[in-house]
């Protein structure tokens, strides 16, 4: 059996660094891959003079790991970011820039959908990676910016937690997993830093992963909005040109009560909803086939019908949606019937020339 990624990072972790903490603590360990019985990964330093101080680092790595069981061979690669050459101007979270007249585009995207909710847990940020993939499967150009200021969860869901290089230090490159193009505001900060921040820094903070992010041609920009009705979907909905948005909600009569309220706010931006979806709808037991509705079934569908509002489609309540999502691999990305039902929202959103 071959060794895990938390042993490696747990050996890793037991290596002082000259200069205080380890390789895991300072964040330089990059692009790990545990390949059978083969470990490769990069160790991020400054430039060259840190590169010969930590040699002796590089040295008890390769040797503490090549020790432990299954492993034959240990590669560890110095390399000093591009970035490094020209210090980037990324202080994420500084003041907008004033607005220019109307909302804008933003270049090379055709289109954006905003994912929001009334509350946080109903599974906005599990519906924005898996529409973005179910899309990019059916052979659009999709980007996913992970909004979500105050729980960054695209990273772990779309499996990806390098920093986003940035060689001319104005613009960003952002990353690619699973056929998208994606940009989390959580890669460019300090865990704990956005808690802090009040409206100016987090409308600064979006015109950047707008603005700065090199997001190429893209049929569709997925935004992945915090829970609620706050700063960030302010911004989005008056400063840029947002094609629609999609509200997930639980079938729950509390989750709707809050859904509402996310619709109101849509209604008032004048961004035109495109759509409700009912997440954790029902639970089929893998044991016995037999089906519950542990949060009701329904509800969002009659709350779509009463408001005149399309019904997107339901998602039910799977064990594999959780553990994919927590993988770094959506579960749209495989096959069964959660896959189908992203694929025929997905399908509809094209159909109806909004993805
Ligand atoms: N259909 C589903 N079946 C099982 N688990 C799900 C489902 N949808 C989401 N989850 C799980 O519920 C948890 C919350 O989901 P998610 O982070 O997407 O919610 P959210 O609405 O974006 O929350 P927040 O805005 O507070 O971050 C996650 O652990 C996710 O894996």
């Amino acid at each position: 059996m071959s060794v895990t990624r938390e042993e490696v990072l747990r050996v890793l972790s037991s290596i002082a660094l000259p200069q205080g903490g380890d390789p895991v603590s300072r964040d330089m360990v990059r692009a790990l891959v545990i390949d059978g019985a083969e470990i490769r990964f990069v160790l991020e330093v400054s430039g060259a003079e840190e590169a010969r101080a930590l040699a002796p680092v590089q040295a008890a790595a390769e040797a503490r790991l090549g020790a432990l069981p299954g492993v034959a061979r240990v590669s560890v690669v110095m390399t000093a970011p591009t970035a490094a050459k020209t210090p980037p101007d990324l202080k994420i979270g500084r003041h907008p820039t004033p607005q220019q007249a109307g909302p804008q585009a933003v270049p090379g995207v055709a289109r954006i959908l905003a994912v929001g909710s009334g509350k946080g847990g109903v599974g906005k940020s599990t519906v924005s990676s898996n529409l973005a993939v179910a899309l990019a499967r059916q052979g659009r150009r999709v980007g996913l910016l992970d909004a979500d200021i105050y729980g960054p969860s695209q990273p772990r869901m779309m499996g990806v937690n390098q920093r986003p290089a940035s060689p001319d230090g104005k613009t960003i490159i952002p990353l690619r997993a699973h056929g998208v193009t994606m940009m989390s505001i959580g890669l460019m900060l300090k865990e704990g830093d956005a808690v802090v921040w009040r409206g100016p820094m987090l409308m600064g903070a979006l015109q950047q992963m707008l603005g700065q992010v090199t997001w190429g041609e893209l049929d569709v920009l997925i935004v992945d909005l915090p829970p609620g009705t706050g700063d960030v979907q302010l911004t989005l909905c008056q400063r840029y040109q947002v094609t629609g948005a999609v509200v997930v909600s639980t079938p729950q009569d509390v989750a709707l009560l809050d859904a509402r309220k996310a619709l109101k706010m849509f209604d008032m931006l004048k961004t035109p909803v495109l759509g409700l979806i009912e997440n954790m709808s029902s639970f089929c037991c893998p044991q016995c086939g037999h089906e519950s509705h542990i949060f009701g079934h329904g509800g969002v569908r009659a709350e779509a019908a009463a408001l005149d509002l399309p019904f997107l489609g339901e998602i039910p309540i799977s064990l594999d949606v959780r553990l994919a999502g927590d993988a770094g691999t959506p579960v749209a990305a495989g096959a069964g019937a959660v896959s189908d039902a992203y694929a025929r929202i997905a399908a509809r959103l094209v159909a109806e020339g909004v993805a």
